[in-house]
This record gives C-alpha cells, structure tokens and sequence, in this order.
C-alpha cells in the first residue's frame, strides 16, 4: 500500500463536534444552571484515504457511534466539517446528498435489529436499489441481489431469497446486512462493531469476508471496535478516541507496538495477553471514564493519568507529583472528609496524607506500604515529595479534620497546578502518528516510564 500521504484522502474531517440534548434539563432549571450538552465527539480530526481500513477504538460512550453516524449523514454535526471525495457533506444539493447516499453506507452491531423482520432476504438487499433508483427491471434486480448474495457466502442464493431474518444464524444475517451494503457499489462503508454480537466461533469468518469483498469492491471502511485485536487484525490505521477526543492516530502497529498517548498506553495495557500476542501489563490509570456532560479541563485524561505533569518549578518526583494531584481531586470530590475516613485509625493530618496520597491503581504501581495496607496509607518516606508540597497538603487535611472543606479545596488549588488541566493539547505530529498530549508540545516529550517532569526532555521519535 502507498504512503497515505502519498494519496488523496477520500475521507476528511475537521474540527468534528456533535452535542447531544442542549435542552435544559429539570435539576438545571431547578439549580439554574446553564444547560449541559453531552460533548459526544468534540473536536475530532481525521483523514481517511482511499482504499484504507481505519479503525477507531475507545471505550463505551467515547464518541466512536456518534462519528460513525455523522460520517454517513444519520447526524449532523453541531461544528466542524467533513468532506467526502473533496465534498461537504453537510451543504450538498439534494443531488449531490442521492449520489452520496449510494456511495457511502454503514453496517451496524446487532444484524437482529438492523433487519426487518417482515421483509425477506431479497426485499431486503433489493430495497436500497429501489430506494436510489438504481436497477428498473425486477429480472436484473434479482440478478444483482443474487450476485451480491453469493459474493458474502450466502450461496447458493435461491436457498436464501425467500427467507426471514428469523430462520437464519446471526452470521447469516449479518452477512445479509453486508450485501445490503454492498448492492449499491459503495465507496465507503462505516462498520459500527460488525462482529460483537456474533458468536466468537464465526467472527474470524465474517471479518475475513470483509477483507476479501475490501478488494473485490474497491472499498474504504472505518471499523468501529473496543476490541483492540480486531483492530489489530482488520485496520491499517487506528484512532483512538477519549470522552470526545481523539487522543492518537497513526498506523495500527505502531500505536499498538509504542503507543505514545498514556490513553492508549492504558487501553492497551488493559487487553488480556493472549488477545496481542505480547506480555501486556495492567493499565496504569486511576478512577473510571467522568461524565461527557461535563468533561474535565484542559486534557480530558489528565485526572486519570500516569504520565500528569508537574509544574516546571517542581522539584519532587513525577509520581509523587501525580500522588499530590490525586490527593486534590480526592479533596474537590469530597472523597476525604472526617466522615469518608472511618477506619478510625486517622486522627492527624499526617495520617490523612498518607491516606490521600494512595493511588487506585493496580499491586505493580504501589508501594511496598500501599499493597500492605491494601491500598489504605503510603509511607511519605517512599514518596519524593518536595517539602513545601508535604506542608501544604498537611494545612489541607487540617483543614478537612476541621470539617472545613472549602479551605481544604483552595489550599490545593493554588499549589498543585499542571499545564495538563489548563489548556487541551492539540494534536502534535510525532513520527508516523498524531498525539494529543502535552508532553509531545513542541516536539518534545519525556519517556514513557512515569519518571522524570517531563517538558524539556528528547523529542519523541517512533
Ligand atoms: N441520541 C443521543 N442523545 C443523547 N446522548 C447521546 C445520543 N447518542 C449518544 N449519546 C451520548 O453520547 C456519548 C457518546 O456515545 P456513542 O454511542 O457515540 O459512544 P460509543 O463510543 O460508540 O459507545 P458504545 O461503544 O457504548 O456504543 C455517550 O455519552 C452517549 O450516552
């Protein structure tokens, strides 16, 4: 294959952004709080190039379905633009908007709901021909539904024609979806998790047919997984997106041989050796996915990150800088407070830094102290942490054993401050891929094993 650069993208999004629900809500109204939208695809840019698979990976709810729809028009988008074969498709004429409905069609997860159950398989895979007026004669429609049948494995076709959805396998129906697809001679199809609903026995099966129908019919697809061995196995390129974002983009086995953003160095830890083939860790990241109504500031991944970095004055170590800002998120969240701490064993401030200073995260990345306890207390011998950060976060646990929450909550906010908070990263080209994280701003990032603050060090090559 080319370089994709060597190419004409046929796929181009910029600055993608889909808001969901912007009315006000009754518990805005009753708070008199602005309405707050869900940020499903926020500032999303892709190209995708012709003859591609590109996958896009993530987990639930980061905006993978909400792309996909935009892309073949069953959203519009609230901002930014795409373009397909140097189109917009969001001002077409409604020529343009025929033609494009025939060129660009999406499969879907569940081939149980994505059929009608009343229609057959020929009405079925006939019904878009009729749609675009693309085939008069009913002998020669048949004759393109039988092809189409027999070219995704239902064949001999006849056994097919006259049956319901209900009286086939789920791989039968999916495969009826994809001829339904196909009949029109797409360019472009978005597959929305074609195989997570099939048995695991035929998946390999259905994917594989998708790879041959790839050059059988000149196609250009975007595979919309959380099964990062799919992506490894379908997609030549990879995205990957976090609550909105996309945080990494770039050719597949490099983001999953190296991946450069701590997003997709997490997501990738998280997947079960046998699935990559390669000895994988346990994802490094604290606390779960937060709200899209209400994303955190600056980079979205920073409250969870491994990689957060401190400001260039500190002089502790990155991850005692990354215990100190866990300890302030705990503070605003209300997690540390006289009542939350009831173990009974905390009674001085000095107990409740320990205490705050814990990290959720798996055995490997504890200290000696936290895996005794069972994550319950760090020894502050163990933690670098410089001794103006230990005096602030002492007056914040006085503040918190006072019941003084609010005084607790700015002591923290004026002193443990991180670029990562207070601007969104934009992508930054970084060898073969895009990363959008601020320790690849200017080039330059640290290395990918947690030490050091990280903003002057070497730039990242792949
Ligand atoms: N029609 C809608 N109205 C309101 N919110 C929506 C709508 N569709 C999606 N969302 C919200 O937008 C966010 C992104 O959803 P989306 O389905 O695109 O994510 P996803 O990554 O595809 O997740 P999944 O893998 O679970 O399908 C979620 O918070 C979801 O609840």
């Amino acid at each position: 294959m080319d370089r994709a650069e060597d190419r004409e993208p046929l796929v181009e999004i910029d600055g993608l952004q889909k808001l969901f629900d912007q009315s006000q809500g009754v518990v805005d109204t009753i708070l008199g709080r602005d309405p707050q939208p869900v940020r499903a695809v926020d500032g999303v840019s892709l190209d995708i190039y012709q003859g591609d698979i590109v996958g896009i990976a993530g987990e639930s709810g980061c905006g993978k379905t909400t792309l996909g729809k935009m892309l073949v028009k069953l959203h519009d988008p609230t901002e930014g633009s795409i373009r397909f074969d140097g189109e917009d498709i969001t001002d077409m004429t409604r020529e343009a908007e025929r033609e494009f409905r025939k060129r660009v069609q999406m499969i879907f997860q569940d081939p149980f709901e994505s059929l009608n159950p009343r229609m057959t398989v020929y009405d079925t895979v006939a019904e878009p021909l009729k749609i675009n007026d693309m085939i008069e004669s009913y002998d020669e429609r048949r004759d393109r539904v039988t092809e189409v049948l027999e070219d995704v494995g239902l064949g001999p076709a006849e056994v097919y024609l006259d049956a319901f959805p209900d009286e086939l396998s789920g791989g039968e129906r999916q495969r009826v979806a994809i001829a339904r697809a196909l009949v029109v001679d797409p360019d472009f199809i978005v597959c929305d998790e074609p195989v997570s609903m099939l048995d695991v026995s035929i998946r390999a099966g259905v994917l594989n047919l998708m790879k041959e129908l790839q050059s059988e019919y000149d196609l250009t697809y975007l595979f919309i997984s959380h099964d990062l061995s799919l992506i490894r196995y379908m997609c030549d390129r990879a995205g990957i997106m976090y609550l909105g974002n996309m945080v990494e983009q770039g050719p597949t086995d490099d983001i999953i041989d190296d991946p450069k953003h701590p997003y997709t160095e997490a997501l990738f830890d998280a997947v079960p050796d046998v699935e990559l083939g390669e000895e994988r860790r346990r994802a490094n990241a604290t606390g779960e996915v937060p709200s899209p109504r209400n994303p955190p500031s600056g980079c979205r991944y920073h409250p969870r990150c491994a990689h957060i970095i401190p400001p260039d004055d500190w002089t502790g170590s990155q991850d005692a800088f990354r215990r100190a800002y866990q300890f302030k998120l705990k503070v605003r969240r209300g997690d540390i407070s006289p009542e939350s701490v009831d173990s009974g064993d905390i009674e001085t401030a000095e107990a409740l830094v320990e205490h705050g200073l814990t990290l959720d995260v798996p055995e490997e990345y504890r200290t000696e102290t936290e895996v005794a306890t069972g994550g319950h207390r760090v020894d502050l011998s163990a933690v670098d942490l410089p001794t103006d950060t230990r005096r602030v976060l002492t007056e914040a646990a006085e503040a918190v054993l006072a019941g003084d929450a609010d005084r607790a909550v700015s002591t923290l906010d004026d002193a443990l401050t991180t670029s990562c908070a207070e601007r969104q990263p934009e992508p930054q080209p970084s060898g073969t891929r895009e990363v959008a994280c601020h320790r690849y701003d200017d080039g330059g990032a640290d290395g990918l094993d947690g030490s050091g603050a990280g903003l002057s060090a070497a730039p990242a090559e792949d």
